[in-house]
């Protein structure tokens, strides 16, 4: 049965994330989206900052669950597939969306979106999961080391409170669709749109950088990488750059 969705909005606040966090740890067990005008220490992957251009979505839905952070990671592809859902529901053209692993959506090949899941454990031993969401809607920033775009270059520009409605409804959907089927529907959803399966790419992990072909998504979301030398690397957690011209 689907949940009712709760909404908070709050004018400005450090990170979304953090603020879901906060309130985990005080005893909000969710479903509730998080979502602010502004963010004064918006966080990205990989200890990056996450910049606030004006005008875009920063949201966070924050779920409790009972599994551990390995499966609970797959729902970073039902954030990849919530968001894409919005670019659509915007009026973007679909030919024009596709999903880089592992979470990164791409309008023409540019990053619209960036997509960052924090968790920890409850004293009941259950997980408090913050999925934290920026959809670049009305801006995005110049000069990053891979293209970045936003919804309002492509289509209609959709306000950050129509935005989040969508984002929080389809990611409920697809969280149902993992809670009572597991990964496969979100596997087969992701692939349709997928971004360059079977070419070659660079994938930068903490303490090595691996070049190959990206061969596959395995059945509970890793990244096989097929190298050179005939061996395989199947990836849980990385950066991944396609370094052909026109890929990010
Ligand atoms: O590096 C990335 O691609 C992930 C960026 C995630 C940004 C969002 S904005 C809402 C939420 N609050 C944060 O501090 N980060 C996430």
């Amino acid at each position: 049965m689907a949940a009712d969705l709760r909404f908070a909005h709050l004018s400005e606040v450090d990170s979304t994330n953090e603020e879901a966090r906060r309130r985990a740890l005080a005893g909000e067990r969710g479903p509730i989206w998080i979502h602010a005008d502004r963010q004064s220490a918006g966080r990205g992957r990989r200890g990056r900052a996450w910049t606030d251009a004006g005008g875009n979505l920063f949201a966070t839905g924050l779920y409790t669950l009972d599994t551990g952070t390995e499966r609970a990671a797959q729902l970073s592809f039902a954030a990849a597939l919530a968001v894409s859902e919005v670019a659509l529901a915007a009026g973007v053209d679909p030919a024009l969306v596709t999903l880089k692993w592992p979470n990164d959506v791409l309008i023409g090949g540019a990053k619209c979106a960036g997509i960052l899941l924090e968790s920890g454990s409850l004293p009941d031993r259950r997980l408090w999961l913050a999925v934290g969401i920026g959809i670049n809607l009305a801006s995005h920033p110049e000069g990053t080391e891979r293209p970045a775009t936003d919804l309002s270059v492509h289509a209609d520009t959709l306000s950050p409170e129509a935005a989040v409605q969508i984002l929080a409804a389809r990611f409920q959907t697809w969280f149902e669709r993992w809670r009572d089927h597991g990964f496969a529907p979100l596997r087969d959803a992701w692939l349709a749109r997928v971004h360059g399966l079977g070419e070659r790419c660079e994938v930068r992990l903490d303490q090595e950088t691996l070049t190959g072909v990206f061969a596959d998504l395995t059945p509970d979301g890793r990244l096989r990488l097929d190298l050179a030398d005939g061996t395989r690397r199947y990836i849980a957690a990385g950066d991944v750059f396609f370094p052909m011209a026109g890929r990010s």
